[in-house]
């Protein structure tokens, strides 16, 4: 057991995906090499997986991922790191001091290993596991319990655990969703389309069981409803597709393209299956997929930001962290 400095009621464990260290190659390279390797992420044999991803894959990728990286990397570090950090703190202002919480990344820094050992140093004995991926994959939240249990099978006492599964539907994080995008229409203007782009994966994925683009889809649905928007103000898509199988559908680069040729000028684009900005958001969004738009003979291409430290995101985790840690405080 480790050693006890102050005693906590329970701790939280904050994850998110993890990001590199810096926009190098060498730095992206040890990223995807940790991330790509995870049987949850790439399922396939390890046998058949092991040479495309060092012989191809790790070869090529780093250097492309590394010049996209270096197009959003801020001074204070990968956005992803910069935002998880702030709500981790603003949540562990809004808990108060009997809740000890610590930010960890999947892959990455600050690890898992690190958190868990920081949790448990503190005294932590019971521990709210919380995967900020409001729809479950296997993928992401499934993936990031894994790596909570490795840190803990060499302990003879492991801590009481909880694992937050999902919070899609989750009244608080639906109405943050729909504030931050009525207070950037307040700003900006309606657009003719709002187009909601989740991370996509291999359709395969989804075939075996996994529910995440049934809760995408129900995200979509009760978003369109808080923001009292008709069937036709607004599009479902999937980003970020990799490799040659097909993954889930509509890719959004095509319904852009799509929009654009029914004659939509003025389209906004909304990210509400990632909890914070990051490359997938602020570089394949709101850099990548504008030129799409604008190619295809669109006007006017408007990125909405994630719901990053906002109060209202915040809240919204403090009640549903509260609600999961019910009977240990
Ligand atoms: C097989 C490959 C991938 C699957 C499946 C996948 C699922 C998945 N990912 C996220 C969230 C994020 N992914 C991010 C980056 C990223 N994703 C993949 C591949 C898969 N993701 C790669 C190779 C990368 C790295 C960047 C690149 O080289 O293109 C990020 C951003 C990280 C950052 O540093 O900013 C997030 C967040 C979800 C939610 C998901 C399945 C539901
Ligand atoms: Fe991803
Ligand atoms: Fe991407």
């Amino acid at each position: 057991m480790t050693e006890t400095t102050q005693d906590c009621k329970a701790g939280i464990l904050l994850i998110n995906l993890g990001t590199p260290d810096s926009p190098t190659p060498r730095d992206v390279k040890r990223y995807l090499r940790e991330f790509l390797w995870d049987p949850r992420v790439v399922e396939m044999p390890r046998l058949l997986w092991w040479p495309i991803l060092n012989g191809v894959i790790l070869n090529i990728r780093p250097r492309r991922s590394a010049r996209a990286y270096a197009r959003i990397w801020q001074d204070e570090g990968s956005p992803l790191l910069v935002h998880t950090l702030a709500q981790a703190e603003a949540l562990q202002f809004q808990l108060g001091d009997e809740i000890k919480v610590v930010p960890a990344m999947r892959y990455g820094n600050p690890s898992i290993r690190t958190g868990m050992a920081e949790l448990q140093a503190a005294g932590c004995q019971r521990i709210l596991v919380f995967p900020l991926y409001p729809q479950y994959s296997a993928t992401t939240t499934a993936s990031a319990f894994d790596a909570v249990a490795n840190e803990l099978k060499h302990q003879r006492v492991i801590p009481e655990l909880r694992l937050l599964n999902q919070y899609y539907s989750d009244p608080g994080y639906i109405q943050a969703l729909a504030k931050s995008i009525r207070d950037y229409q307040a700003e900006h203007g309606q657009p003719d389309t709002l187009l909601l782009s989740y991370h996509g994966l291999p359709q395969r994925y989804a075939d075996a069981g996994d529910p995440y683009p049934v809760q995408c889809r129900e995200t979509s649905h009760a978003l369109a409803a808080a923001l009292e928007l008709q069937e036709k103000d607004w599009v479902h898509s999937y980003q970020s597709r990799m490799g040659r199988e097909p993954w889930l559908a509509p890719a959004t680069s095509d319904s852009l393209r799509e929009l654009a040729s029914r004659g939509c000028k003025h389209v906004q684009v909304a990210c509400p299956g990632f909890s914070a900005d990051c490359l997938e958001t602020l570089e394949e969004i709101a850099m990548e997929n504008r030129e799409v738009f604008l190619q295809a003979g669109g006007e006017t291409y408007e990125y909405i930001p994630c719901l990053n430290a906002s109060e209202a995101h915040i809240q919204a985790l403090a009640t549903l962290a509260r609600r999961y840690l019910g009977g240990w405080l």
